[in-house]
């Protein structure tokens, strides 16, 4: 096998990973570097979580298990700063050096900062990745006004996103109308004046020349000698690609990294695709050429025929609510272009179509984009337009609106429904009939059709619904399936399991005819939970359907060691274990001893084989620190040791831990136990966390402290440990039966709503309902470690050094 390196783990690299597994699975030992420290995301939906309409864990492409799947080696959080393309290997950061027989360079785009005094205080961000989005959303809750310096793409969607954030917003533009690249005059008037009546204010024709402020921003300094104030600094004046690695070693850069036709750089055996590559002359900045890029490269790289990659013609949308425009092609007329217009002010309605010899070379449309498909078409394809009418050509006759059938009917096979991922109407009817698609996740699924920015979904619907005719479900077409290997919903999937009495994972997808035998990482796991879940005391586990990390009882590392992180009931521990986790530490020369978050002690970088021998040394229980199930109960010392404690909530953590360890629950659930309104565990943030008043416990629910930091509602308050082990018990439960997998009880809770759970829950007969399944559901558990110890078949199948790569 070739071994094929890839440095950046984002949108145009990934991509082309998936294109050369598509075209030869076998080829290639890949391995690649990020910079970042998550899998691969969809960075175009970052726009969507500042305006709060998606959380992060809903735009991960590729989750950690794909990559796993597909045996590629992945090392997040570590970048690549030398390749010595004579001795063709990469090195990282951290060191690591790793040989290849084909690079490709795939590190993106930074965000331009102004090189202006200031630019290095605390509150000015770039808008380029989580990280940034995570810094405007904590500062909103702690400032209010934001200043957004450019009025392009980027900045408008960070300033709606800041609006809604309930930041005041000032966008400073440096020329006299919005989005000057993609809009005319008009256009640009037209969408200022809307944003305005969103909320938005303008600062037009401002160059910023300092930013002001001592640690922190208080505001900005204009070149007329102006000055607004600002707590917050967003800088969204265009991109530059990030180049340094390569220009270090050698390769040929000018603005971005110098590609051929077949994406090869200057050196041979290094390739460079998506924003970080410079085409004749173009850094394109949207996914859509990107896309072709790195469907030639794939070709290419695993020795297939291709087609050369000409350059793209794009297109670009704002993804504002309430905002529709369009814009493709060139904007500006020139001597030997002329116009047609369509200017409705009154429904405020735009259309301009610019041509040169009788073919469209332009496009602005705003208020209604709905021609933006069939013109598009024509302006990529150079149709020859002599024969339309003006006035037929901007009346959407023959356009798609997305929901009438006639308009699906008289669309050409070869028109662009999705522009992202360059799919056609005719690819998609295609995939629809060839394979029996009849969801529009299966449709996604197979032509990537809505996978990037998702504005062709509902034009998708339309053409499955369109194709189906007379078998089309609306209500199942709608439906997110678990995964694309069915096209069963969660709750169908549960009901067919107690239906049909199935009781194991191969049973599930032979019975509810899978179309892909052996399943995939999302489904797996979840039929393996729902099993469990509905079988309670009978069910066998099946540990080869589990994520790696819950499979191997471990939680494995960025550099392919695991972690061990024992139990320590409700953050308490004894002289006598402190000495066994330092013994062994000192023995295997464990490289890092760490306190954790959840109050324990992990132990990291330890190899697989030496797992088992650490757990039977140490002796004592799994923290389940990777596991699906109740990971800690953190306490504050309370009522024992603390003069404002009205409660021993030590005492009930450790209970509450004692009784919930090892339950298989959707997702990983943490509960703080706080003696006192104080708080000192951070009960607030937890699934489920305890508050001690005088005379009871107050229950919070939904908390969670990680990404999508949301305070905990309050369930109940409860007067005895026993009425909170009761209520624990019934919410676990409820949350067990109706959430989907993978799904934390933040999200579950904001999908049931407060009131019903809290419905369900005041009833006494449901209440014991639930903590009977509950109690027979916990009865089955067995300590994981300690079977491993003991079992010579798990050692043999798990943990030898031949066994399990990293990819299973
Ligand atoms: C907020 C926002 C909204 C957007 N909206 C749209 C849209 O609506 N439509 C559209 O088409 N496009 C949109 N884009 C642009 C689109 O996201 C990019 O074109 C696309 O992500 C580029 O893909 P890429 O793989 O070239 O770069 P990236 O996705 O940036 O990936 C490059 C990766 O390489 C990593 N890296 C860099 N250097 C190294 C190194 N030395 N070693 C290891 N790793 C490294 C980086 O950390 C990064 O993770 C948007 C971008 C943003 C920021
Ligand atoms: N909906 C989408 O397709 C979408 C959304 C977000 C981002 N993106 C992509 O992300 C990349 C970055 O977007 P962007 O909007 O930052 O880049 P851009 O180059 O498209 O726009 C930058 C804007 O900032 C203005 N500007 C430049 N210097 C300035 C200054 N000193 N003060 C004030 N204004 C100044 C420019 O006039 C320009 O309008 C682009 O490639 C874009 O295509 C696309
Ligand atoms: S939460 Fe209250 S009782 Fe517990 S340690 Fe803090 S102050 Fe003391
Ligand atoms: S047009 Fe963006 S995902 Fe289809």
């Amino acid at each position: 096998m070739k071994k094929l390196v890839m440095i950046g783990n984002g949108m145009a690299g990934v991509r082309t990973i998936e294109e050369i597994l598509k075209l030869a699975p076998e080829h290639f030992e890949i391995t690649i570097f990020g910079e970042e420290p998550h899998p691969n995301y969809n960075r175009i939906k970052l726009s969507n979580i500042l305006q709060g309409d998606t959380s992060f864990d809903e735009i991960i492409i590729n989750p950690l298990d794909w990559y796993k799947e597909n045996n590629i080696q992945l090392y997040t959080g570590e970048p690549i700063v030398k390749i010595d393309a004579e001795a063709k290997r990469v090195i990282s950061d951290q060191g690591r050096e790793v040989e290849y027989d084909e690079l490709i360079i795939a590190t993106g785009s930074k965000s331009f900062i102004l090189p202006i005094p200031g630019a290095d205080k605390q509150g000015v961000t770039g808008f380029r990745d989580i990280h940034d989005c995570e810094m405007m959303i904590k500062s909103s809750k702690e400032y209010k006004k934001a200043v957004v310096i450019g009025g392009g793409l980027l900045g408008l969607e960070a300033a709606r996103g800041l609006l809604n954030l309930g930041m005041n917003v000032d966008v400073v533009h440096l020329m006299p109308s919005l989005m000057e690249r993609q809009l005319d005059h008009i256009a640009a008037s037209m969408l200022k004046a809307e944003l305005e009546a969103q909320g938005m204010s303008f600062l037009m024709e401002k160059e910023t020349v300092e930013i002001l402020g001592d640690e922190r921003v208080t505001g900005l300094r204009f070149k007329d000698g102006s000055e607004v104030e600002a707590d917050l600094i967003v800088m969204a004046i265009g991109i530059k690609s990030n180049t340094e690695v390569a220009k270090n070693s050698g390769i040929y850069v000018n603005r971005g990294i110098v590609v051929n036709d077949f994406m090869e750089t200057s050196v041979p055996h290094i390739y460079a695709v998506g924003e970080c590559a410079e085409h004749r002359e173009i850094v394109y900045g949207l996914v859509a050429p990107l896309y072709e890029q790195g469907k030639v490269l794939a070709n290419r790289i695993s020795g297939f025929e291709a087609a050369p990659y000409k350059g793209s013609v794009t297109g670009t949308q704002l993804k504002v609510a309430g905002v529709d425009l369009f814009s493709a092609g060139e904007i500006f007329e020139d001597g030997t272009t002329k116009s047609i217009m369509a200017y409705n002010e009154y429904d405020r309605i735009y259309k301009r179509i610019l041509i040169r010899d009788n073919k469209i070379v332009g496009i602005v449309l705003y208020g209604d984009t709905k021609d933006s498909t069939k013109l598009f078409r024509m302006l990529t394809k150079q149709e020859d337009i002599s024969g339309i009418t003006s006035v037929s050509i901007l009346q959407s006759e023959c356009s798609v609106s997305g929901t009438s059938d006639d308009d699906i009917a008289s669309m050409p096979n070869d028109e662009l429904v999705c522009g992202c991922n360059g799919v056609t109407k005719g690819a998609i009817v295609e995939a629809i009939k060839t394979q029996g698609l009849t969801t529009l996740d299966q449709v996604s699924h197979c032509t990537n059709a809505g996978r990037s920015c998702g504005r062709c979904k509902p034009m998708v619907a339309s053409i499955l619904e369109h194709t189906l005719g007379d078998q089309f479900d609306a209500s199942a077409a709608q439906k997110t399936s678990i995964c694309g290997c069915t096209t069963l919903s969660r709750e169908e999937l549960v009901e067919e399991i107690k239906a049909k009495g199935l009781t194991s994972v191969k049973e599930v997808m032979n019975v509810l005819g899978w179309n892909n035998e052996e399943g995939c990482t999302k489904c797996r796991p979840a039929i393996n939970y729902y099993l469990g879940m509905i079988h309670m005391d009978e069910y066998k586990d099946d540990r080869d359907s589990r994520l790696v990390n819950e499979k191997m009882h471990a939680n494995i590392q960025k550099d392919g060691t695991y972690s061990v992180v024992p139990r320590m009931y409700g953050g308490v521990t004894t002289p006598q274990d402190l000495i066994k986790i330092a013994k062994v530490a000192e023995k295997y020369n464990v490289p890092l001893v760490k306190l954790t978050g959840g109050q324990r002690i992990g132990l990291f970088g330890i190899k697989k084989e030496d797992l088992p021998s650490i757990w039977e040394e140490l002796n004592m229980p799994s923290g389940y620190a990777y596991g699906k199930t109740l990971r800690t109960v953190k306490t504050c010392v309370g009522a024992q040791f603390c003069r404002y404690g009205t409660q021993d909530s030590m005492a009930l953590g450790i209970e509450l831990e004692k009784k919930f360890e090892r339950l298989d629950t959707p997702h990983k659930v943490k509960m703080g136990v706080s003696a006192c309104p104080r708080n000192c565990s951070e009960a607030g943030i937890k699934d489920i966390g305890f508050v001690g008043i005088d005379g009871g416990w107050e229950i919070y629910v939904g908390g969670n402290g990680g990404v999508d930091l949301r305070a905990g509602d309050l369930l109940c308050t409860v007067k005895t440990k026993e009425e909170v082990m009761e209520m624990t018990g019934a919410y676990l439960q409820y949350y067990r039966e109706t959430a989907n997998y993978l799904e934390r009880t933040s999200k579950w809770l904001e999908r049931l709503g407060l009131e019903h759970i809290q419905g369900v829950l005041a009833n006494e007969e449901t209440r014991k309902a639930l903590n009977e399944r509950m109690d027979k559901t916990l009865k089955k558990y067995i300590e994981p470690w300690d079977e491993a110890i003991h079992s010579e078949e798990i050692q043999e199948k798990y943990y030898t050094k031949h066994t399990i790569r990293v990819g299973e």
